[in-house]
């Protein structure tokens, strides 16, 4: 078997000297250039991109830059087969293929060989798939999934309907089973990785420099013209630091003295971020975890990251770790994990957070009437609440609530286990205690328990972890106990899976909502009044159910591992 092709990667922060270096290794070594820069593939935004001038490229030959308008977003499904071609035909004209950029995702996934599927989403598929989701379980799909492909059903969850639903998007539209996500086995290439760092004050002080010139090569011209021509600066492909910053003087929303400053500091906070680790402490209700921009991050062990980062006394202090990473299917993706590192399918207090921190750091556009998230429980809306620029509570589309055993999933007796209606006070005895529960999944689990005394004298801590490990739930489960007030509205606590009692849940909020209109207790609408905070439910008893609640952020650092 021949040996995988050469290929050398520079990489770095921004400003650090990047293309200056592959263009001396290019004359070199006799190499040309593949641009890994996801802003670089883009025409018209030439100075703002710090793109190799004319002059640079005729040094050395590059690939992938200006291969695309602004208006048509490239995804790394997209840019992945590119890169690859263009690597192959370097190296088979003899010559050493020498990948640079700052955009870390392009990078590694090249360099791990990651399987991105070339699927595009089918949105009338998925409908179709969803509709049989709410009347046969995400079991029977994933039953049709196991009889077509069994290899692939074996790799995913039977109850998280959206990998099981995209995976049969896939055999549907290839007529095969691929992986929707993967690395390679073995390395694609033999690669040499130069990564260029440099101590943060020079860096500062060159990318301030750089700033300076781009505005007198004319950068402020090319962000007219890119207004002119309909583009929305701040948004999408022009969510990069200086167009965004420019939008918004051309907008009269600063001075140009504010816009070029905000310019340079936004580009020392990407620096910190890349090149350390830049932290967000953000809480809704109380209920609060620690958000990391992962974007260009290569894959880690998560799962220990939210141990350590979680910790109170020797870590930041949380009750989990959530990521900002990109999407090919919605704006954003989120991925949460407990403070035990153990990953949730979803956190409805940590996605108003979430959608919170993206719009403040112009991840998607500074006024976006609405953020759309994908989760390991499906694609999410938020629709987030403003005073003035900032973020200060959002609305949540949560999602069918799932009611059938299978689908909590929980394991109860023949009898009732195979039926797709809700289980309402069932009968279970943690320890010496008697509990009648009612399960709801919002794509992940819980158990709720009403109760004739204040929440406040219930023994939480000692019956939550027994009902949380209880045998009959195979996943765990998250346990909420509630008491009805004379007012009709609903004190409760949570006992959380991986992390314990939380001064809030947002999925628990909902779970609480569904299981007390199905009792009979409440309305479609219902006020939920938590340790943390009051988080407002909706739901009409058939569609998807409603969460609305604050979000704060508290404070940002580094972490130092
Ligand atoms: N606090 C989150 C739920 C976390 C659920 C997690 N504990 C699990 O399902 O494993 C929320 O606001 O919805």
């Amino acid at each position: 078997m021949a040996a995988p092709p050469n290929l050398i990667a520079v990489v770095g922060p921004t400003a650090v000297g990047k293309t200056a270096l592959a263009i001396a290794l290019a004359r070199r070594f006799d190499g040309e250039i593949v641009n890994a820069d996801s802003r670089q593939v883009y025409t018209c935004m030439d100075i703002g991109t710090a793109k190799p001038t004319p002059a640079e490229r005729r040094s050395a030959r590059h690939h992938l830059i200006d291969i695309r308008q602004p208006h048509s977003p490239i995804s790394l499904g997209e840019y992945l087969p590119l890169a690859r071609e263009s690597i192959e035909a370097i190296t088979a004209r003899g010559k050493l293929p020498i990948l640079c950029g700052g955009t870390g995702q392009y990078v590694w996934a090249l360099i791990e060989g990651w399987e991105v599927p070339r699927v595009p989403p089918d949105p009338a598929f998925r409908a179709r798939l969803e509709h049989r989701l709410a009347a046969e379980g995400a079991g029977a799909l994933w039953q049709e999934l196991r009889d077509k492909d069994p290899d692939r059903a074996a790799t995913v969850d039977s109850q998280n309907p959206r990998r099981i639903i995209r995976a049969l998007e896939i055999l549907c539209a290839t007529g095969n089973p691929v992986d929707a996500t993967g690395k390679s086995p073995a390395p694609p290439y033999r690669c040499l990785v130069l990564g260029l760092t440099a101590d943060r004050i020079p860096l500062y002080e060159r990318i301030d420099a750089r700033f300076d010139s781009m505005m007198a090569d004319g950068l402020l011209d090319e962000a007219r013209r890119l207004d002119a021509a309909g583009y929305e600066l701040g948004s999408g492909a022009l969510s990069g630091v200086g167009y965004t910053e420019l939008g918004q003087y051309l907008a009269d929303a600063m001075t140009l003295d504010e816009a070029v400053s905000r310019s340079k500091t936004r580009t020392h906070r990407l620096v910190r971020r890349v090149a350390t680790m830049e932290f967000t402490k953000m809480h809704g209700a109380g209920n609060d975890y620690v958000y990391v921009d992962a974007r260009a991050m290569p894959e880690r062990d998560w799962n220990d990251l939210s141990r350590a980062i979680s910790n109170r006394h020797f870590g930041v202090g949380g009750d989990g770790l959530i990521l900002v990473m990109e999407s090919d299917v919605a704006d954003l993706k989120m991925r949460m994990f407990n403070s035990d590192g153990s990953e949730g399918a979803m956190c409805g207090n940590g996605i108003r957070c979430f959608a919170k921190y993206a719009i403040e750091r112009g991840i998607v556009s500074s006024s976006a009437q609405q953020v759309t998230v994908d989760t390991l429980a499906g694609v999410r809306t938020i629709v987030p609440h403003y005073a003035g620029s900032t973020v200060h509570s959002a609305r949540v589309s949560m999602g069918l609530p799932r009611l059938a055993p299978s689908e909590i999933p929980v394991d109860l007796d023949p009898a009732i286990a195979g039926q797709t209606g809700p289980v309402i006070n069932y009968a279970v005895h943690p320890g010496d205690f008697r509990l009648f529960l009612t399960f709801v999944s919002m794509g992940n689990p819980h158990a709720v328990t009403f109760i004739d005394q204040p929440v406040e004298e219930f023994p939480l801590h000692n019956i939550g972890p027994l009902v949380e490990r209880h045998p009959i739930f195979p996943d765990r489960v998250n346990f909420e106990i509630v008491n009805i007030r004379e007012d009709g509205n609903l004190d409760a606590r949570v006992w959380e899976r991986g992390s314990g009692e939380t001064m809030a849940c947002g999925t628990g909020a909902c779970a609480i909502g569904v299981a007390s209109r199905l009792l009979g207790h409440t309305g479609d609408r219902v006020a939920v009044s938590l340790p943390g905070g009051t988080l407002d439910i909706e739901w009409d008893g058939a569609g998807e159910v409603y969460l609305e609640g604050p979000a704060a952020e508290v404070f940002s650092g580094v972490w130092t591992e």
